[in-house]
């Protein structure tokens, strides 16, 4: 097609199609190994959908012009963009799929009426070509996020083939700023991509950048998980600047890994332009190598990802010292004027946070009428020095918990959270991510879930880096292959998973304890409704943990100012209308007690003999270590040990008694559980059980019970109220 006509998209199905005559030795099988071809076409890939664009003039000749037209002779210009379109994986295109593309279609064949037409080519476009198109090679247009800045064609291509067609609110009002290099500290709910809004902007300055040795950005994430998150998300997007650039020209730097496999990688050219770390490992390689800290005190970015977590605790040192070496370097080199851009972001820049920082400074409490952020920032400039003072940008400023989320909470005596626990998987057989304060709780959940045939995962501090990974991995291929079966599949952690992690598909977190403070809730809790999905998150707590630590945790929730809350809710809610009762099934509880309680018990025995036997190992070790022998009275001597000894002895079994509870549970577990108890015959009463069972309908493990769908069942119980 000549550059200066003028192109006009048409449907797959007005395209003129050529067959391609398939040589004799295959069978034609009634065309389904038809391959077609086309030329004089432009493909483009516009909001995630392929179009077709042929020229003007193409268009408007004779069936057999277009047909010489389509074929460009010799001395006519061939546009680049004019191409043969061949669609790889012919043959998983189902037989007739073609048959709405093929012009030529048989005499007699049954013509529908235009719509019907438009529906089928439609159809067609989305299942062939959309699936099958290589988004790498065919040129992008996504006019929502081309009218935030002048993206590439990589970036434009990366966010097609993720399926992102309209940016999110914190992207729409970061990106074009970060773009023009300001200071930005952004808030926005958990699940809102913000890992993209400083994320693309980043990506463009190094595909647009010319000096493959210049570092472009250091990204400080508190936890390993989150750094390996987004270090892939970003290479996803990114993937196509690899070829014939460093593979590891985005490359993570965290602990749990070898340090010097990481110095080795760092040596390579155009190397760790892009660096994703924990600020622990990356001071220390900033100590061990002053190479390094000139390297990168020539950064253009500086990313705080769950800012408000990274200034606290044990980080707060690690970063200071950071950005101590790396203001010093780039002083020397670039002068006093020189300073890198610095994006800050999380969905809580909590109160707490301000309170720590205030009470290392010369700070002041904050009043409820003060507006948070401004104030967190005026703690946060006192701490990092800004190239200005940044723009903030609020965009989640009402509500604190992601309004995506649904919360519920359970009510249960403080010894019977793990059958509340069972309850909830066995009636809402999803994804379930469970959050425990105390790494004991988390082992002892897991053992007690398995023992009751509920495949289960743990993630907690003291696993290394290695397992952590792996358990996480094993984790989401479960839950796919049960989501198909509709089983439930269940991750525990302790809030070592709570920040940032992105795991697919979450539907329900439960706060197996009430979290310590408000912003571990909120980000708990985001790790449901992910993007532009929902998601439920429920908490378990006491009566007597409802009048103190649950009341003060909605109060914090409930807070921001009210006029504000006001304005967004019509009134001010009280904190105990916010939050719901889950509905509870008590026969179906009664029913599943007895299996808790055995399954109790054996998860009881497995973490106590296993951390006895680990005990005994580390005592076994330090005494080799030290050359003495170990005297089995020394640690009845040491009251600690012993007390600590007898109380895990407490909780273990026999052998006999471990094998007799064992095949108590599973076949306790071999009957069905029922809903209604009372009714006897499964074709009796209202619904006709059998006939249920039969068209496997309604539950898959509760006979009788049709719902399945936390987020269902609680939207349906806040439109009773
Ligand atoms: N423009 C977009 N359109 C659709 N999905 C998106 C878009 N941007 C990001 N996502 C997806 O939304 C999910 C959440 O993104 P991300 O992890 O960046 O959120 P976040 O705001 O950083 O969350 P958290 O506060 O928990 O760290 C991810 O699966 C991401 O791939």
């Amino acid at each position: 097609m000549s550059r200066n006509d003028k192109s006009v998209e048409v449907k797959a199905t007005d395209l003129k199609w050529k067959k391609v005559d398939v040589p004799d030795t295959l069978d034609d099988f009634d065309g389904f190994y038809g391959l077609e071809e086309l030329d004089g076409v432009n493909v483009k890939v516009v909001d995630g959908k392929v179009t077709f664009t042929v020229s003007e003039q193409a268009t408007g000749e004779t069936e057999q012009d277009q047909s010489t037209a389509a074929i460009p002779n010799d001395d006519a210009e061939v546009d680049s963009s004019d191409e043969l379109i061949e669609f790889k994986n012919f043959d998983d295109i189902k037989e007739g799929e073609l048959s709405v593309a093929s012009s030529d279609s048989e005499e007699g064949d049954e013509v529908s009426d235009d719509a019907g037409a438009d529906a089928d080519a439609d159809e067609l476009t989305s299942n062939v070509f959309n699936a099958n198109v290589n988004f790498s090679e065919v040129e992008v247009e996504l006019p929502d996020w081309q009218a935030l800045g002048d993206f590439s064609m990589t970036t434009l291509q990366g966010l097609s083939k993720l399926g992102y067609t309209k940016p999110t609110e914190i992207q729409s009002k970061t990106i074009p700023l970060a773009l023009e290099g300001h200071d930005i500290m952004g808030k926005a709910s958990t699940g809102s991509g913000k890992t993209l809004a400083y994320g693309i902007p980043i990506l463009e300055n190094l595909i647009k950048g010319k000096d493959s040795a210049r570092p472009v950005a250091l990204i400080f994430t508190p936890t390993r998980e989150l750094a390996s998150q987004v270090t892939s998300h970003l290479t996803n997007l990114g993937e196509s600047i690899f070829t014939g650039r460093n593979k590891f020209a985005i490359m993570s730097l965290t602990g749990g890994l070898s340090i010097q496999k990481q110095e080795r990688v760092l040596k390579y050219d155009g190397s760790g332009q892009i660096i994703i770390a924990t600020p622990g490992r990356f001071l220390e390689l900033l100590e061990k190598r002053s190479d390094l800290v000139a390297r990168f005190a020539q950064i253009e970015t500086l990313v705080l990802d769950e800012a408000d977590r990274l200034l606290q605790d044990g980080h707060f040192d690690e970063f200071t010292k950071i950005l101590k070496l790396l203001s010093q370097a780039r002083r020397e080199k670039e002068g006093k004027r020189s300073h890198w851009q610095t994006l800050i972001f999380s969905a809580t820049f909590s109160l707490d946070l301000f309170n720590k920082l205030a009470s290392n400074g010369q700070g002041h409490t904050l009043k409820e009428s003060d507006n948070e952020l401004e104030e967190v920032l005026k703690q946060l400039m006192t701490k990092i020095h800004f190239k200005e003072r940044p723009t903030i940008i609020d965009a989640n400023p009402f509500d604190k918990v992601n309004m995506q989320v649904k919360e519920a909470l359970i009510e249960c005596a403080p010894l019977e959270r793990d059958l509340y626990v069972y309850y909830f998987i066995s009636m809402f057989p999803g994804t379930t991510l469970i959050f425990c304060n105390a790494i004991d709780s988390v082992k002892k959940l897991t053992s007690f879930l398995n023992f009751l045939r509920i495949p289960s995962f743990q993630i907690h501090s003291s696993m290394s880096q290695k397992n952590r990974l792996s358990n996480l991995e094993k984790y989401e291929k479960k839950a796919q292959f049960n989501k198909t079966l509709h089983k439930p599949t269940v991750l525990i952690a302790s809030d070592v998973a709570a920040r940032g992690l992105d795991i697919p598909g979450i539907q329900h977190v439960i706060h197996y304890h009430l979290p310590r403070t408000a912003d571990v809730y909120i980000h708990r809790s985001g790790r449901t409704a992910r993007g532009q999905s929902e998601g439920v998150s429920v908490m378990i707590c006491s009566p007597q943990e409802a009048m103190g630590p649950l009341r003060k945790l909605r109060k914090v929730l409930s807070s921001g100012s009210e006029s504000q809350r006001r304005q967004k809710r019509g009134r001010g809610l009280k904190w105990q209308k916010d939050v719901s009762l889950l509905p509870i099934e008590v026969d179906i509880v009664r029913q599943l007690k007895g299996r808790s309680q055995l399954a109790a018990e054996l998860a009881n025995h497995d973490v106590s003999s296993t951390s006895l036997n680990k005990d005994e190992n580390w005592l076994k070790k330090a005494a080799d270590d030290l050359g003495i022998d170990v005297d089995s009275d020394d640690e009845k001597k040491d009251v600690y040990l012993a007390k600590n000894r007898n109380r895990k002895l407490n909780k273990t079994l026999g052998k006999d008694e471990y094998k007799m509870r064992k095949l108590e549970l599973n076949s306790m577990l071999d009957q069905p559980v029922r809903k209604d108890m009372r009714k006897k015959y499964l074709t009796g009463g209202l619904t006709n059980l059998a006939d249920e069972l039969v068209k496997k309908r309604g539950h898959g493990s509760i006979i009788g019970q049709s719902d399945t769908d936390a987020l269902e069942t609680l939207k349906r119980r806040k439109g009773k109220k």
